[in-house]
């Protein structure tokens, strides 16, 4: 297959150049190099197994030191795929929310404030500003406001999903990676992470992985389209939905991908 390069004029949060990535001998991403752009969503589409997850977690460098990555990932003019930067420090700038809410078993605000502690941040009064600016950010304050040391495992999906993307808010990152965000939730929740998702793009670069069309569609701003590993496609994604590039993208958008 062509190695496709996606390309875009915008300024750019970060970017992969011929990024691999390798288990053990089975390699999964094959020289990928996209761009995306600052405070855009791009969405991430493919079938099961083409390695969405794989390369979003290459991202903020989520991979334990038994996977290779090759290849450079360029955050704010730095390969941060570098093994003498930080991968602790990585996560800070480069948030991830997971597929499946994952709150601790606390109270909510202090789902919020344990990572802020182990960042050093201990003053109450700032404390309390990150818990309400980040539960307001992830469209969860008016609904927890009341209660905030009840435990986090009360709520429901939709909300305890909220609060994951508020833990992450917390410590001010500037990209947000969010693998299949709603994919466990019910419509209305999924609606609403939705357009919590949406507002975060003034301030956030958002990259979600997702097999669900209608959500990238929805959501997204950019789209690039992965197969065995590989980048397709990139493109604005009402352009890739309705002119797709090549066929292989047009039969993965249309459900006739075999
Ligand atoms: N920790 C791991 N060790 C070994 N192989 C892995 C590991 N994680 C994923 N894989 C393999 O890498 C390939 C790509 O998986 P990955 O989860 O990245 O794909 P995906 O496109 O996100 O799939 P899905 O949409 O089903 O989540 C699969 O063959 C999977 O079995």
């Amino acid at each position: 297959m062509e190695n496709y390069i996606a390309k875009t004029n915008l300024e750019l949060a970060i970017e992969t150049k011929n990024l691999e990535v390798i288990y053990g001998d089975h390699q999964v991403v094959f020289d990928s190099s996209l761009e995306f752009p600052r405070h855009k969503i791009t969405a991430i589409i493919g079938a099961s197994g083409s390695g969405k997850s794989t390369y979003l977690r290459s991202l903020n460098r989520m991979h334990d030191k038994t996977v290779t990555v090759n290849g450079q990932i360029v955050y704010r003019g730095v390969d941060i795929n570098q093994p003498s930067v930080n991968a602790y420090e990585v996560r800070k700038q480069i948030g991830m929310v997971f597929q499946r809410p994952n709150p601790f078993a606390k109270s909510i605000r202090n789902n919020l404030v344990f990572p802020l502690k182990e960042n050093g941040i201990t003053d109450k009064r700032v404390l309390d500003e990150r818990v309400e600016e980040s539960l307001k950010e992830a469209a969860l304050w008016d609904e927890v406001k009341d209660d905030l040391n009840k435990s986090a495992l009360e709520l429901s999906g939709g909300q305890q999903q909220r609060l994951c993307i508020a833990r992450a808010l917390a410590l001010r990152p500037d990209i947000l990676l969010m693998d299949e965000p709603a994919s466990a939730l019910d419509p209305i929740s999924t609606e609403k992470v939705e357009a919590t998702m949406r507002k975060l793009r003034r301030n956030y670069t958002i990259i979600i992985v997702t097999h669900n069309m209608q959500q990238a569609s929805r959501v997204s701003d950019f789209t690039t389209f992965f197969h065995q590993g590989r980048v397709v496609e990139f493109a604005p994604t009402q352009e890739l939905f309705q002119t797709p590039r090549v066929k292989m993208t047009e039969d993965y958008i249309s459900g006739n991908f075999g």
